[in-house]
């Protein structure tokens, strides 16, 4: 029997790590498990995650295991924070050692890496019958760790699970929202990593500030192209999942994807941008996605096409930025846009 006000977070590097600290601060006897046993005894000791959220000092109450077992033992709430390559391997491991009655979510932002498939459609399948909720939101970890005034969205298809986790995390300088659709906020979390990383090409160009400005207004709109063709809502991307996410992560050079986008745009070859970063890229692997959802749907999204063929050395970013200037004239809104198909 699972104790309903006990946080298992799995994954322990920046956003884990910061989301653990925060619920742990906020009264929530909470445990975070990662999978080097050796890191996870030397957070214990020094109460710092020096690799991943250096500066930060992590709440006493925090309790550190690296054996999954018994991190996720009786635990109200998984809240899964590995990155989105790791997800289905992670459920994988998690389905015979969960109690009957815990409730999963998930902070991570991306698809199934070869299949496009949503990180809720892998629960459902894996772990089914449990209740579900993302968690996302514009939230650099860094900020969130040092108590800079933050928003987020859980969202979920059972509203008293939303409400449940969202007051797990909710506290003074941290505002949990909460909602249903669970398609657009996941939608617009992964969309807006692919998104950063053509604002950040055309800042590294230095393409200049209406560049900016029109890269994310155009890929505002490719995220509501594609989140209407799957179903999403529209205000779910005009909310903090899609929108504000979007410009923090294509604006600030806290983001790794806007940073990726910074070096290329530069002329820094993509395994030596990657390389630098030393974190978790998400757009490495998500535009692939993007692009394989949008062409099933029958949909032209030329920005996160562009993103995905410079990551594959398809082209340079100035080829890419050729193609995008020199498509044809027309409406900026077609009739029907947001009308569901
Ligand atoms: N950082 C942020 O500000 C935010 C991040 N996110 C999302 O959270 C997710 C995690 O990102 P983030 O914490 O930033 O990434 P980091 O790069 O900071 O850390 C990644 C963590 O995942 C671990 N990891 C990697 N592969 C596996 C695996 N196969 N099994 C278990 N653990 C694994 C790493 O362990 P090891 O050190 O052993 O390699 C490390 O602890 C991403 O989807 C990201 O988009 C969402 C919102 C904010
Ligand atoms: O998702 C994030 C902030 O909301 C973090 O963005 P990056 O992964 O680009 O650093």
């Amino acid at each position: 029997m699972a104790e309903a006000s006990t946080l298992a977070v799995l994954g322990a590097g920046s956003w884990g790590t910061a989301l653990a600290a925060l619920a742990a601060r906020n009264g929530t006897p909470t445990r975070l498990w990662g999978r080097d046993a050796r890191a996870l005894a030397e957070m214990a000791s020094s109460r710092r995650n020096q690799r991943y959220l250096p500066g930060l000092a992590l709440p006493e109450s925090l309790v550190y295991e690296s054996d999954l077992a018994a991190a996720v033992r009786g635990a109200g709430v998984v809240l899964i924070v590995v990155p989105s390559h790791a997800f289905a391997s992670i459920l994988d491991e998690l389905a015979p050692l969960l109690d009957a009655d815990t409730a999963i979510a998930w902070a991570t932002k991306g698809f199934e890496p070869g299949t496009g498939r949503f990180l809720h459609e892998l629960v459902a399948e894996k772990l089914p019958g449990r209740p579900a909720a993302v968690i996302t939101g514009p939230s650099f970890a860094k900020e969130v760790a040092a108590g800079m005034p933050s928003a987020v969205t859980v969202h979920s298809e059972d509203a008293s699970f939303a409400q449940h986790l969202a007051s797990m995390l909710h506290a003074p300088d941290f505002r949990a929202y909460s909602g249903n659709d669970v398609l657009g906020a996941e939608l617009g979390g992964a969309m807006k990593n692919v998104l950063a990383v053509a604002t950040g090409v055309a800042d590294g160009m230095e393409l200049g500030l209406n560049a900016r400005a029109g890269l994310i207004t155009r890929g505002m709109n490719e995220m509501l192209r594609l989140g209407v063709a799957l179903g999403a809502r529209p205000e779910t991307l005009m909310g903090l999942s899609g929108l504000g996410d979007l410009v923090l992560t294509c604006t600030g050079d806290l983001s790794r994807n806007r940073r990726l986008g910074l070096a290329l745009g530069k002329g820094v070859a993509i395994d030596e941008a990657v390389r630098q970063i030393g974190q978790v890229v998400e757009s490495v692997l998500t535009a692939d996605e993007v692009v394989r959802l949008a062409t099933k749907h029958g949909l032209d999204l030329p920005i996160s096409a562009g993103v995905r063929a410079v990551l594959h050395g398809e082209v340079t970013p100035v080829e890419g930025l050729k193609a995008l200037m020199g498509r044809e004239q027309k409406p900026e809104y077609p009739k029907g846009l947001f009308e569901p198909r």
